[in-house]
């Protein structure tokens, strides 16, 4: 979001005028960090943070902008539960262990799940790979190339990567979307 609207929903955050929040939903497979992302942009610890079963959301304020981000448990049964959540999305991360390159083959039909939503078409999508201090992590090019990111024309979409234990990386993530809402 730049420019004019940029300005105008600054000053509207500022003054409090955002009453409706923008939804983002949190989505990616058990493990991946959802959680940890989650407590970290709500300025909160994570510590020892249990798999999530039932969906949570937290309220936080980016660039002013009062958000409610929806964080999804990534269990097998529980990962188609954010089609029934779309109403209103206003942007999407999808997180990605890029050190756990095996399960990226069930990554990939997430993803696809996503941009194959009508409702998605227009809707800023993030993907984050996290965890790049592992020995193993994989490179940026190489997570693009196995989740078929750089076939992917015409719609918004980011790859980014992220270590949020270390706190590297996630603002940017966080700055794409925001200026892409
Ligand atoms: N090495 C490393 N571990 C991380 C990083 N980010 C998160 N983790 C760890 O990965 C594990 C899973 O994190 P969660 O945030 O619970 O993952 P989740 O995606 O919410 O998982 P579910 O709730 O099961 O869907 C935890 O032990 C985190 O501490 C990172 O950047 N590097
Ligand atoms: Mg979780």
């Amino acid at each position: 979001m730049g420019g004019i609207l940029g300005w105008v929903y600054s000053f509207m955050g500022f003054f409090g005028l955002l009453k409706k929040q923008t939804k983002i939903l949190i989505l990616g497979l058990n493990q991946a960090g959802k959680s940890t992302l989650l407590m970290q942009m709500a300025h909160r610890r994570p510590g020892g943070l249990q798999p999530t079963i039932h969906p949570t959301s937290e309220e936080l304020v980016i660039q002013s902008v009062r958000f409610v981000a929806v964080n999804f448990g990534g269990y097998r049964q529980g990962r188609h539960v954010w089609s029934d959540h779309l109403q209103d999305v206003a942007g999407v991360i999808l997180l990605v262990d890029a050190a756990d390159k095996k399960r990226f083959v069930e990554v990939k039909p997430q993803l696809d799940a996503l941009l194959a939503t009508k409702e998605m078409r227009k809707i800023p999508i993030v993907v984050l790979g996290n965890k790049v201090e592992q020995l193993h992590a994989v490179s940026k090019e190489e997570l693009r190339h196995e989740l078929g990111l750089g076939r992917i024309r015409g719609r918004p979409i980011e790859l980014c990567m992220c270590s949020l234990s270390l706190r590297l990386g996630d603002g940017e993530a966080l700055r794409w979307l925001a200026d892409h809402i």
